[in-house]
């Protein structure tokens, strides 16, 4: 199937202020059409490499080709498989090879047409051939438009862990073309809607209530969609202009994934038990019943947020994952692997209530155990 979007209108702007590493993401329905002219005018004379997946070839990418065309801006194109286990060292090598073997310099563009899969993995190969090209990213999926393509990180899965590889890399502009969302299934929306909630629940109470109360016309596509894109974008950016390199707050933005990274590694990325969203969902509510149970948050915020994710059909339990999960021991070996461990201590997201997330960087491993332990039985 081909979508039709026609409807244009001035697209909001959020710009991630990093000096000259700056740019702008741009959100509207309609975009799509004037990636071609948008493209030339920043990079005048530059050739694209779109790397897409398999659904977005049968259904955006002949728009994004033809808008290139129109500007004049030469293009090719490699698909791979859709899917987390696309986030990997051999499709990884591939397009780097593909890359390179159709000559692109380090001053032509690599354009990620896709969700986060897709957008991790095209920006690792930007961040690494000819040491760094240009990387257009123009986000599919809610996850992508609200988080993914936003702030730089790049990378791909390890049987280590999840996104173990890769380099911080960021896009010189973000599409977020808002109409391509109404392609996306129903479980990948609500995945991607956990990052929106994500966004409340870090530092901004008033947002999450607000969702509380709005959900619906986000998922119905009325105008309550774009402001949540363009509120999750402004707070993302505002976070990442902060700390581009996760030195210190931008930690904030892992809330839920210190356990949602380990119960996606444990699954081997296996999108039909459980995709990032998910994992994430269930890792939030996780994270306030973990601080619940260290006296942190009140048990009131913990249910108000289990209510909330499953009222939008989110997974919330470890036992809503399909299948049998590793014992803990293996689940807390995964996330001693975790990016954020310094000197073999674990850091946790935690929270003392809705909004009022902040980084523990020295939590101990007996208390995860015993917390997991007693979610599981
Ligand atoms: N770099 C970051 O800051 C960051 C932030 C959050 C998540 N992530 C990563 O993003 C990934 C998850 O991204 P995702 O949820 O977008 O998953 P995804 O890229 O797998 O996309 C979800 C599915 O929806 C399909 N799809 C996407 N857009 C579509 C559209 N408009 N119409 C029809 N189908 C469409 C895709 O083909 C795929 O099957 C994970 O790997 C996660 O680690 C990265
Ligand atoms: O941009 C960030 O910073 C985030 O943490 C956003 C997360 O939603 C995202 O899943 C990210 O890829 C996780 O980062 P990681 O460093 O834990 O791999
Ligand atoms: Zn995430």
């Amino acid at each position: 199937m081909t979508a039709q979007v026609t409807e244009t209108e001035a697209p909001d702007t959020v710009r991630v202020d990093l000096g000259e590493r700056s740019y702008d993401i741009l959100i509207g329905r309609g975009l799509l059409a004037e990636a071609g002219e948008r493209l030339k005018a920043l990079l005048p004379g530059s050739r694209a490499a779109i790397i897409t997946d398999e659904n977005l070839a049968k259904t955006h990418l002949e728009a994004l080709q033809a808008s290139l065309d129109e500007a004049g801006v030469k293009h090719v194109t490699f698909k791979v498989p859709a899917g987390e286990s696309t986030k990997r060292f051999s499709m990884f090598e591939r397009l780097c090879d593909d890359v390179l073997a159709a000559k692109l310099e380090r001053g032509d563009a690599v354009v990620a047409l896709g969700g986060g899969v897709v957008g991790d993995l095209a920006g690792f190969v930007a961040a690494s051939v000819r040491r760094g090209m240009n990387f257009i990213q123009v986000p599919t999926s809610l996850l992508a438009q609200v988080d993914s393509s936003v702030g730089g990180k790049t990378g791909i899965n390890s049987r280590h862990g999840k996104n173990l590889i890769g380099a911080f890399h960021q896009p010189r502009l973000v599409l977020a073309d808002t109409a391509l969302l109404d392609t996306l299934s129903p479980r990948e929306f609500r995945a991607g809607y956990a990052e929106v909630a994500k966004y409340g629940l870090i530092d901004d109470a008033d947002f999450f209530a607000w969702l509380e109360e709005n959900h619906e016309g986000i998922f119905s596509g009325g105008a309550e969609r774009e402001h949540a894109v363009a509120t999750s974008c402004r707070a993302k950016a505002r976070i990442v202009a902060e700390d581009e390199f996760e030195t210190g707050a931008r930690a904030l933005l892992n809330l839920g994934h210190t356990f949602g990274h380990a119960l996606e590694a444990a699954v081997d990325y296996n999108g039909e038990r459980l995709v990032h969203g998910e994992g994430v969902a269930i890792g939030m509510r996780l994270a306030h019943d973990f601080s619940v149970s260290l006296g942190l948050c009140a048990e009131d915020d913990a249910r108000r947020v289990e209510a909330h994710l499953q009222k939008v059909g989110l997974p919330t339990h470890m036992s809503d994952i399909p299948g049998q999960l590793p014992p803990t021991e293996t689940l807390l070996d995964i996330i001693a692997q975790d990016k954020k461990v310094t000197k073999g201590a674990l850091t946790f997201i935690l929270t003392r209530g809705i909004g009022r997330s902040f980084v523990e960087r020295n939590v101990e491993r007996e208390s995860v155990l015993a917390f997991l332990e007693k979610e599981m039985n």
